[in-house]
C-alpha cells in the first residue's frame, strides 16, 4: 500500500484495507458532531475508529498542529489501534494520532502537572503506583482504621461500610474538592483518612489508578489552563470500549472536553461490560449522550463470526439485552459440523489429550496456525496450563500462558510495552540473515524516537550509519543467543543505551515516573533469558519471545478485543464460575465476551471432576436454547 501524504478531498476519501463500511459506520467516520456507537461484538467498532482517524488526518479535518486522542482500556487495544492508523496514514499524519489507555492518559496529566495540585492532594513526584489494590486492601484499611471523632460516628459505623461501596461511592464516586472536603458521615471521614494516608504516607505517596484519575480530574478543574491546553491540542477524542468507563474516568473526560470544540466519538457494547468489579459505571452511554448531546448510531453487521456463530451469539445477546438488534454476519462459515458444542470429559487428563489432539488435527485440516486458536479460562490460568501443557507437548504443540507473570509484568502486557517492542525489532534486525523488512521497521522507529521529520534526509542518514555500526558490533558480541540472565540483562541494557533512554522516555510518558521502566526492562530480560533456554538460534529465541508458534491460553478478561478462528473454553462449571450468583449479569457478559472472540468455532469443555454445573445452569440453558448440543466425548 502506498502511503500518500497529500491531502485527500473528503468526498474522494475511501475506506482503507476493507472493501466497504456499512452506511452507519461511514456516517460516523465523516461525522462532525459527538456520536455514540453502541454495537455488538465484531461490528467493527475499533475498525471504525481507525478509519475515522485516517479520514480526519488524510482530509485535513484534524488540522496540524492539532491532534487526535484515542483512549482505550487495554494497552494492546491502544497499540493495535495506533498500528492500524500508522499502517494506513503517512508518518507525517500518523504522528498526530495519540493512542493510549485511560490510565496512561490520567497518569501523564498527574506526572506533568501534579505539582500544581493543592497541597493536601499533591502526591510526591516519586509516587508509587499500586497495581494490586483489591477489595481486601480496602476492607483491611477500614478494619485497621481507628474510630472516627465521636461527633461523626463510631468504629462500628466504619465496619459497616462494604469494600465495594467504599470505593465506588466514597473514595472515587465524586470529584475531589480543592480544599478540605465536607465531612459529616463516618464514610466521608474514612475516605478522607484513606486519601490522606496514601498521598502523605510516611514511606511516600502511593496511588492506585482510580486515585490517579480523580487527581487528574482535580488538577484539570483547579487549573483551567491545563484543560484549555488539552482542548487546543485535541481536535477529536475517541473512546473505545466505552461501556467499561468508570465514573472517575468519565468525569475527567467531561472536565476537559465538555463544552469545547473537540468532537467526541465513543464506541462500545453494553453487553460486553465485564469491568463492573473494577468500578465501571452503570450506563456511561446514557450520561454521555445527555451531557455531550451525542447522537446514537448503531452498527448492524458482524464482520468477525460465521452466520451460525452469530445466530447463537444473538440468543446470548438477547439474554443480556432483550432489545439487542440481530446482526448480519458478513463472514462465511468454513468449518464442517457443529460450530459450537459442549464437550463432556470424564477426567481432566483425558480432556487435555482430546483437546490437544483436536487442535493438532484442525491445524492440518484447515491449514491453521497455533495462534488461530485460543484456550480461554475464567481464572487460575496457571492451574489449567499445568494440566493442558503436557498434552499439547505430546502433539508437538506449544501452549503458552499469556497471563503468566514475568517479573512484575504479565506476558501479555510485556509484549506491547515500548521497550519490549524495541528489543524485538532491533534484535530481529541485528540477528537475521535477510533483514529487509526489519530494516525499514527499525529505521522508522529509530527516526521517530530521535524526533526526526520524515523528510529529514541527513538525520536519517546518521541513523542508518549508527544502526549499521551497532549491528556489526552486536553480531560480533552475540553471534549466538544468550545463555545466562546476566547476558540477557546486558543485551537489553545495550539496546536501551543504543536507542537512548531519554528518547524512550520522551516517547512513552508511562516510563517517566516511578519504576515502571525498570520493571519492564527487567521483565524483557527475564523473558529473553527464558526464551533462549531451548532455542537453537536467535530467530527461534525471538519467535519464542513473541509466542509466534504457541497456542495462547488466557483468561476471558484478557481476551477482550481479540479474535481467533477457534475458541476453546475450558471449565464451564460452577467451580470456575463460583461468583456467578453474585452478579449474574456481569458473569453472563463474561460468557458472551468469551463466545464472541471466535470467528468459526467455539467449544466448551466440561469435566465433572472439576465441578458441578447446577449453579451456572442458566448459561447451559442459553446454549440449549441456541441449539448447542452436549456431547460425551470420552
Ligand atoms: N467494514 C469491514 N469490512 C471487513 N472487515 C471488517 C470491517 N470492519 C471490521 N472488520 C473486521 O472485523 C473484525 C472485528 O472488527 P473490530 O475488532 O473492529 O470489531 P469490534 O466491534 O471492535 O469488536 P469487539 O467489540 O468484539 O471487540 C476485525 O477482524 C476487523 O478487521
Amino acid at each position: 500500500m502506498t502511503l500518500v501524504s497529500r491531502r485527500v478531498r473528503p468526498e474522494q476519501w475511501k475506506p482503507i484495507d476493507v472493501d466497504a463500511l456499512e452506511a452507519n459506520a461511514l456516517d460516523v467516520v465523516r461525522s462532525t458532531d459527538n456520536r455514540s456507537v453502541i454495537a455488538g461484538p465484531g461490528a467493527g467498532k475499533t475498525e471504525l475508529l481507525a478509519q475515522r482517524a485516517s479520514y480526519l488526518l488524510q482530509c485535513g479535518i484534524s488540522q496540524s498542529p492539532r491532534r487526535i486522542l484515542a483512549i482505550s482500556f487495554k494497552r494492546d487495544a491502544a497499540t493495535n489501534l495506533a498500528a492500524r492508523v500508522k499502517k494506513r496514514c503517512h508518518p507525517d499524519l500518523a504522528y498526530r494520532f495519540d493512542s493510549l489507555t485511560f490510565d496512561a492518559f490520567a497518569k501523564s496529566l498527574v506526572d506533568r502537572f501534579g505539582q500544581a495540585l493543592p497541597q493536601r492532594w499533591r502526591p510526591r513526584p516519586d509516587y508509587k503506583v499500586v497495581l494490586d489494590a483489591y477489595d481486601r486492601t480496602f476492607e483491611e484499611f477500614l478494619r485497621f482504621l481507628g474510630p472516627p471523632p465521636t461527633q461523626i460516628g463510631k468504629k462500628a459505623d466504619i465496619m459497616a461500610i462494604g469494600s465495594k461501596e467504599f470505593q465506588r461511592r466514597w473514595l472515587f464516586g465524586a470529584q475531589l474538592p480543592e480544599g478540605v472536603p465536607a465531612i459529616t458521615t463516618p464514610a466521608e471521614w474514612a475516605a478522607d483518612q484513606f486519601w490522606q494516608s496514601w498521598i502523605h504516607g510516611p514511606g511516600g505517596s502511593s496511588l492506585t489508578f482510580p486515585m490517579i484519575s480523580r487527581l487528574a480530574g482535580l488538577l484539570v478543574t483547579s487549573n483551567p489552563m491545563v484543560a484549555q491546553a488539552l482542548r487546543l491540542t485535541y481536535s477529536h477524542l475517541f473512546m473505545d470500549e466505552f461501556q467499561d468507563t468508570t465514573q472517575a474516568q468519565y468525569d475527567l473526560a467531561r472536565a476537559i472536553f465538555l463544552g469545547s470544540d473537540t468532537v467526541v466519538t465513543a464506541v462500545g457494547d453494553n453487553k460486553q461490560q465485564i469491568m463492573r468489579f473494577a468500578l465501571a459505571m452503570d450506563d456511561p452511554f446514557k450520561l454521555f449522550e445527555t451531557e455531550f448531546k451525542a447522537k446514537r448510531t448503531p452498527l448492524l453487521n458482524n464482520y468477525r463470526s460465521s452466520p451460525d456463530l452469530v445466530r447463537i451469539q444473538d440468543v446470548l445477546a438477547k439474554a443480556l439485552d432483550a432489545k439487542a438488534s440481530t446482526p448480519v454476519s458478513k463472514t462465511k462459515g468454513t468449518v464442517a459440523g457443529d460450530s459450537c458444542a459442549v464437550w463432556d470429559f470424564s477426567t481432566p487428563a483425558i480432556e487435555a489429550d482430546k483437546l490437544a489432539e483436536f487442535v493438532a488435527k484442525q491445524m492440518v485440516e484447515h491449514k491453521l496456525l497455533p495462534r488461530d486458536f485460543c484456550i480461554l479460562v475464567r481464572q487460575k490460568a496457571a492451574d489449567y496450563y499445568k494440566k493442558l501443557e503436557p498434552a499439547f507437548a505430546k502433539q508437538k504443540l506449544q501452549l503458552r500462558n499469556e497471563v503468566e507473570q514475568v517479573g512484575e509484568v504479565t506476558m501479555q502486557e510485556l509484549l506491547v510495552e515500548e521497550v519490549s517492542e524495541l528489543v524485538i525489532v532491533l534484535l530481529r534486525l541485528f540477528t537475521s540473515v535477510r533483514a529487509g523488512r526489519h530494516w525499514t521497521a527499525c529505521l522508522d522507529r529509530m527516526c521517530q524516537l530521535n524526533g526526526l521529520a520524515f523528510d529529514d534526509d541527513s538525520g536519517r542518514a546518521k541513523v542508518v550509519k549508527s544502526l549499521n555500526a551497532f549491528e556489526v558490533q552486536f553480531r560480533k558480541t552475540y553471534p549466538t543467543p544468550v545463555t545466562s540472565r546476566a547476558d540477557a540483562i546486558k543485551v537489553v541494557q545495550s539496546l536501551v543505551d543504543f536507542v537512548g533512554k531519554p528518547n524512550i522516555l520522551a516517547a512513552s510518558p508511562a516510563y517517566r515516573q516511578g519504576d515502571w521502566f525498570d520493571k519492564v526492562c527487567e521483565a524483557a530480560a527475564l523473558h529473553l533469558e527464558a526464551s533462549s533456554k531451548s532455542a537453537s538460534g536467535w530467530s527461534d529465541v525471538l519467535d519464542e519471545y513473541e509466542g509466534v508458534h504457541a497456542v495462547p491460553l488466557m483468561t476471558v478478561h484478557k481476551s477482550k478485543g481479540l479474535e481467533y478462528h477457534t475458541v476453546i473454553f475450558v471449565g464451564l462449571d460452577d467451580q470456575a464460575w463460583w461468583s456467578f450468583a453474585n452478579d449474574k449479569i456481569e458473569a453472563t457478559a463474561g460468557f458472551f465476551v468469551a463466545f464472541t472472540r471466535a470467528k468459526q468455532r467455539v467449544l466448551f469443555s466440561y469435566c465433572a471432576q472439576r465441578g458441578d454445573r447446577t449453579k451456572i445452569a442458566a448459561l447451559y440453558q442459553l446454549l440449549t436454547k441456541a441449539g448447542v448440543k452436549t456431547v460425551a466425548v470420552a
